[in-house]
């Protein structure tokens, strides 16, 4: 595999930012807090008394067994479900401060839409829902291509990638926005171990960068070693906190259930 340009080819600066607080000021703001937060679904309750924060540049992982609501949790963050109960402020975040990279499962791969297209429809903060993107959009899109080593791929339809090009052509829409707060939905799930870790270096550069990273995921080794901090989901109640603190054989067993501690210190998916 060719090796993924990273900060360092020109053409990336205007997607990737060239350290943590040198946009304009624009990483200043933007701390995430819920206090004694509710969430229901379909009209039935999905958690409640949620109560934490993620301060500007954190990491945080969302865990949790099936169905326990981190979806949802997600969807509250970005402003599109609102609470049954209790506050979230945003820091002066408005919708175009998140990218999102939804659940590959829900996305219709069908759609008749080319690979550049598509990565350019994460432009659309600075180009509008219709508008043309001008040469150095194009330019940012072949870098964004680039460093998810799919600029092979660039004029085939998206219907004609396989999965785990799906998923780094997803990374490459969500360079394109340039968001602040980055907010991820199983982003690494049933990718193999190079394309895991490729775009979990990604993550990690948008990190460094002083974006702050939410990211459901279901590998406790994955969080364990990457994200400093975690929301535990279970029984609609979550344990917020540093991750070694919250993810400890007791709540892990509370969470996920099973005769025996299921999660030595390797990798194991939940
Ligand atoms: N559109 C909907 N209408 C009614 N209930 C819903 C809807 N979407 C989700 N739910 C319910 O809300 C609860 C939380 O769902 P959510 O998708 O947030 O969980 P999750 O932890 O992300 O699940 P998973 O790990 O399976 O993706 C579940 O009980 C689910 O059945």
């Amino acid at each position: 595999m060719v090796a993924a340009p990273g900060v360092h080819d020109p053409a990336m600066r205007g997607i990737v930012g060239t350290d943590r607080m040198g946009r304009g000021g624009a990483m200043t703001h933007g701390a995430i807090r819920l206090e004694d937060a509710a969430a229901t679904m379909g009209g039935q309750p999905v958690w409640q008394h949620v109560s934490g924060s993620f301060s500007p540049g954190s990491m945080t992982a969302i865990a949790g067994a099936n169905g326990t609501g981190k979806s949802t949790l997600l969807r509250v963050i970005m402003g599109e479900l609102p609470l049954a109960q209790g506050t979230i402020t945003r820091g002066g975040l408005g919708p175009r401060d998140f990218g999102y990279l939804p659940q590959a499962r829900i996305i219709d791969r069908n759609f008749p839409i080319s690979v550049t297209d598509m990565v350019l429809g994460g432009a659309w903060r600075q180009t509008g829902a219709f508008g043309r993107a001008d040469r150095t959009v194009r330019l940012r899109a072949a870098a964004a291509l680039r460093r998810v080593n799919l600029e092979g791929q660039a004029e085939r339809m998206i219907s004609a990638l396989s999965a785990g090009q799906f998923q780094r052509l997803l990374f490459a829409r969500l360079l394109m926005t340039d968001a602040q707060v980055i907010v991820l939905d199983e982003p690494f799930t049933a990718l193999d171990t190079p394309t895991t870790q490729d775009l979990l270096a990604l993550v990690c550069e948008w990190h460094a960068q002083g974006r702050t990273i939410i990211a459901v995921l279901h590998d406790i080794h994955q969080i364990r070693t990457c994200f400093p901090d975690v929301v535990l989901l279970h029984a609609g109640r979550a344990t917020w906190g540093r991750t070694p603190d919250i993810l400890t054989p007791v709540t892990l067993q509370r969470a996920y259930g099973g005769a025996r501690d299921p999660w030595p210190e390797t990798g194991m998916q939940a």
